[in-house]
Parts: C-alpha cells; structure tokens; sequence
C-alpha cells in the first residue's frame, strides 16, 4: 500500500524501514459515555478498522450515575488490541495514538496501587445539588462564571472531586498527603499507558480542564481560590498539557509498546477538530447519548449571555488557545435507549425511525427529557422530564416521534442562544454521532432551523479528531489546511416545512419546556 507522501516519524526510531514503509497509520482511542472504542485511521483520514465495547451504566440511586474504571481501562486494551487485528497491523505500523473522552467523569486513584477510592463519578450524576446549591448561596450560579466560563453545576468534575473526598474514608486527608490522583477518563488511561504505578504520566490536556470549574480560561492553569472554593487539593490535580503534542510513549509490555501518545482532547472538542472547524464561527452538533453544539470564537473567549458555556476549544503545542461557546444538552440519544430500555417499545435504537415515520406529526405529543434537570440553554436543575399534550389519539407511533423531535428542538433551543451570543445566523449545521443516521430526525432537523444540516463521510469525527490531534504533534499530517482539504460531504437535508408550521410546532415545544419546570422542591429525592 502506498501513500501519498513519503513518511518517517522521527519520534519513532524502532519503527523507521524503508522510508515508504513506515508508520502507516493513527489510533484514536475513544473513552464514551456508553462505550470506548479503539479507531484506526489511515493518512487519507479513512476508517481502517474499529473495536468497541460497551461498559456497565451503574445507577445506584436516581440521579447517581458511575462507571467501573477498571472496566474501562480493560476495555480499552481489548479494543485496542481487535482494532490492530482486524486491521492486521501491529505497532510498528501505528504513527501515534490520539485519546479522546468523555468529559467531567471523575476518577480518583491511588497513585501507589492504581486503585480507584470509588467508582467513577460520570457527567450526568447529579448527586452533589446540595454543594452546589450551597456554593450558590453565596453568589449565584455564575459565581466562577468569569474566571471559568461555566455555571455552577453538579455537570462538573469540582463537586464530584469534592463528594469522593468527604465520602470515602480518609480520601481527604490521602488526597492532601499526594497519594491520591484526580483525572477525567483521559488522565486515567494516559497514566496506565505510560506505565501506571511504574511511573505513569498524570496529565490531562486544556480542553478536558476547562470543564472541571478549577482552571482558570485566561491562565490555562489551575486556580488557587477555585480550588479552595471546592476543597480540592492541589497535590492530586494533573499537569495541564495542550491538545496536541508528545506526551509519552507507551509503556510496559503491551501492544503499543513505544507509541507516541500526541493527541488529548474532551469528545466534543475532538468532533470539532474531526469536522475541521478550527476557525471562528465554524460550528458542530454532535446527536449522541446528549448534544453538544460547539461554535468557535477564535483566540477571543466570549462570554454567554444567553445560557452557553465558554471553553477551550484547543490548543496546539507552543500556540495560544482556541476558545468556544458550547450548548451542552443532557438527553438526546439517552432518551431513545431509555425508551429501548425502560418502556420496551423498540428493541433496538434503529426501530424508533420506521415507529415515528408511521404517523405524519406528533399527533400534539411533545417529551421534554429534563432526566437530569434541564442543561443548555436553561441550567434548570429542579426540572423533570414530562409528556404532555397527551389525548386519547396519540398512539406509541406518536410518542416515537416525539422522541425524535425532542432532539431537534433542543438543538434549535441552543442554536439560537448561539445567534444571539454571536450576533451572527449559524448557515448550515455541521453534524455528526449515532443519531444522525437517523434521516426523520435530520430531516426535522432541517425543517425546525430553517437552514441545511449537513452530515461529512466520516461520522466518527470524535476519534478522528483526536487522530488529528496526534498525528499533527508526529508530523504525520501538516498542517490544519491538509486536514480541512480531508472533510467530504456525505448527505445534505435541506428545509421542506412550512415556516409558519416549524413556529408553531416550536412554540408548543417552550410551553412544553415551561411545564417541567419547579419540579423538584428538594433536590434530594
Ligand atoms: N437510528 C437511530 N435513531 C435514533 N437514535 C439512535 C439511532 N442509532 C443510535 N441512536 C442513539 O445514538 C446514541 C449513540 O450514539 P454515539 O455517537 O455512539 O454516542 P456516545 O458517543 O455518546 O456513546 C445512543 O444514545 C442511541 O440511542
Ligand atoms: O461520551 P459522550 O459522547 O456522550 O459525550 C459526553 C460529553 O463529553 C459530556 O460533556
């Protein structure tokens, strides 16, 4: 096989042969929420071969969500290891490998025995209401607002840290002592790749930080008063790195022995990197287990008004930052599994397509999966999820529908709190995630925005950003304009509806929001 141009990986001495016969390839390694997977990508940015996994969803109260971290990471080496077999390759074939993770899932280990102290606190949990709701107490939700481009929010890692250490005995006091390591999915595998208790790297990267509440946007580091606001010790917060540079090599005797570990970056930045919008005012939906728009604002960090968070969108080594403004939405994919796995109205996530398609219209049904409260753009922590316009007419078929279009309404829900933060009309929707071979949904999509949604050949664009990320740092592609020249189009939906029917079916869909507010008195229930 030959390439189109001539590559040596300078990083790689024990891998260089014959100059066009070197590392051929990028493994991007991808830490979901449901699953993890394993990518290789070949220069052209193509889908070589792929390995996934699902782990365990622990629910043990409502509203406490937990992944096994020892799942995960053993989860990851199978992945890894039947990504290189059906693609028939070994190591020495693999440029670097590029991480990316879902993001705010909190783990704390023991640095000497790699031992978790609890199970991985993930995003959705939201156990820690009552810190945050005392922290709010004492200067509202946007209190850090400033400094970390994010409401308070049990969303975060901070308050999840902070739980793990008041509730495991003698985390504190360990974790103040420095034998105890925070990270987010990404820190804990890059710490067991580069060797673990013999000496693993604890690092994460600028865009996984900026989602904790304990880094400073301007700075790029750490925050004393934010740290001591949430009682984290500093002994146990990892080194904040860029998005992509060499990090470490693998360790230990595993199947990427001596592979460059050159690409970080929290999922949703990855599929902003993966769909080549590096510049300011590209955007990306990403239709997954949530939604998350991200809309770039360049060197410049812009300050929501209308209920979007301010993050990093990445960094390159040596470079200044990228920032963004990102609607995050709780539940969008997760509410076509709950009704898979809850309801039992379909047995796979593919039936609620031809379910929905056998009605015209939601039949009045509308479904707001406020499941964790409500995110973007309302912060609404004392939502619940509600059905309502219910009459003797609706059908399953109906409800199916609902589903679909709760996704889309969300996604405009945001969509115009970008415009109205940026002042500037989103043109076409970049897309991307499981949902969007949903071609109903795409096509709602479409009709509820009023502009195009445009889906790109390769939908696994967390990963591939993430292979981006890494092969950049190796020299394996060179640039971000080589990259950009990489994105084909694959499908395009474009408006049918009448306007006036989109306004109207749009307007129920906020009254219906409206009614699932106030629902919790308490928030421990
Ligand atoms: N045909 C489909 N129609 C609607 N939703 C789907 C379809 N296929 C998968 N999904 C949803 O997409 C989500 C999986 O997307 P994926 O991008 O793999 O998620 P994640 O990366 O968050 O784990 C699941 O929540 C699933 O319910
Ligand atoms: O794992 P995903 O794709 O559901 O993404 C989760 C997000 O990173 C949470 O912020």
């Amino acid at each position: 096989m030959r390439f189109p141009r001539l590559f040596r990986n300078e990083t790689r001495p024990d891998a260089e042969g014959p100059l066009d016969v070197g590392p051929q390839y990028v493994m991007a390694i991808d830490q979901g929420t449901t699953s993890t997977r394993a990518i290789v990508f070949d220069h052209a940015g193509a889908i070589v071969s792929t390995g996934q996994l699902e782990h365990r969803q622990i629910l043990p109260r409502a509203g406490w969500v937990e992944h096994d971290p020892h799942e995960i990471w053993a989860n990851t080496r199978r992945v890894v290891g039947e990504a290189l077999t059906r693609a028939d390759i070994t190591r020495l074939q693999i440029a670097a490998v590029g991480i990316t993770n879902q993001r705010e899932t909190t783990v704390v280990w023991n640095r000497h025995t790699g031992e978790p102290v609890y199970n991985a606190i993930v995003w959705q949990d939201t156990r820690t209401q009552h810190q945050v709701d005392a922290l709010a107490a004492d200067g509202g939700v946007d209190r850090f607002q400033f400094k970390t481009g994010l409401p308070l929010a049990t969303y975060f890692s901070a308050t999840k840290i902070a739980w793990i250490l008041d509730n495991v005995e003698g985390a504190r006091e360990r974790a103040e002592a420095g034998d105890l390591l925070f990270g987010t999915t990404d820190s804990w595998l890059l710490w067991h790749l580069t060797g673990g208790t013999g000496g693993g790297l604890h690092a994460t990267d600028v865009t996984n930080a900026s989602r904790t509440l304990l880094m400073d946007l301007d700075t790029l580091e750490w925050d004393e008063e934010l740290l001591a606001a949430f009682g984290v010790p500093r002994a146990m917060m990892p080194e904040i790195r860029s998005s992509s540079e060499l990090y470490g090599t693998v360790g230990g005797h595993s199947l990427l022995t001596g592979v460059p570990i050159a690409g970080i970056l929290g999922d949703q930045q990855a599929a902003t990197f993966g769909q080549a919008a590096f510049e300011k005012g590209e955007s990306k939906n990403t239709y997954g287990t949530g939604n998350f728009i991200i809309v770039g604002t360049g060197t410049e960090r812009v300050a929501s008004k209308h209920g979007l968070i301010t993050t990093v969108a990445y960094r390159l080594d040596g470079q200044p930052p990228r920032y963004a403004l990102e609607g995050s939405i709780a539940v969008t994919g997760s509410l076509v599994q709950w009704v898979r796995d809850n309801l039992g109205m379909i047995a796979s996530a593919a039936e609620i397509e031809p379910l929905a398609a056998a009605v015209k219209d939601n039949g009045g049904a509308y479904i707001v999966p406020a499941f964790s409260g409500l995110f973007a753009p309302y912060w609404r922590p004392d939502a619940r999820g509600a059905v309502v316009g219910l009459t003797q007419f609706v059908t399953k078929e109906h409800l199916a529908r609902a589903v679909l279009e709760a996704t889309a309404f969300q996604t405009r829900d945001v969509i115009q709190a970008v415009e109205a933060d940026t002042g500037v009309t989103v043109p076409e929707l970049r897309v991307d995630g499981g949902m969007t071979v949903n071609s109903l949904l795409m096509q709602f999509q479409a009709d509820m925005l009023g502009v195009d949604v445009v889906r790109p050949v390769i939908v696994e664009t967390t990963a591939l950003g993430a292979a981006y990320a890494a092969g950049l740092a190796v020299g394996f592609w060179s640039s971000l304009d080589e990259l950009k020249g990489q994105w084909r189009e694959d499908a395009r939906w474009s408006p049918m509806m009448p306007r006036d029917e989109a306004e109207r079916l749009y307007r129920n869909w906020r009254k219906a929001v409206k009614r699932t507010l106030d629902w919790v008195d308490d928030d421990v229930e």
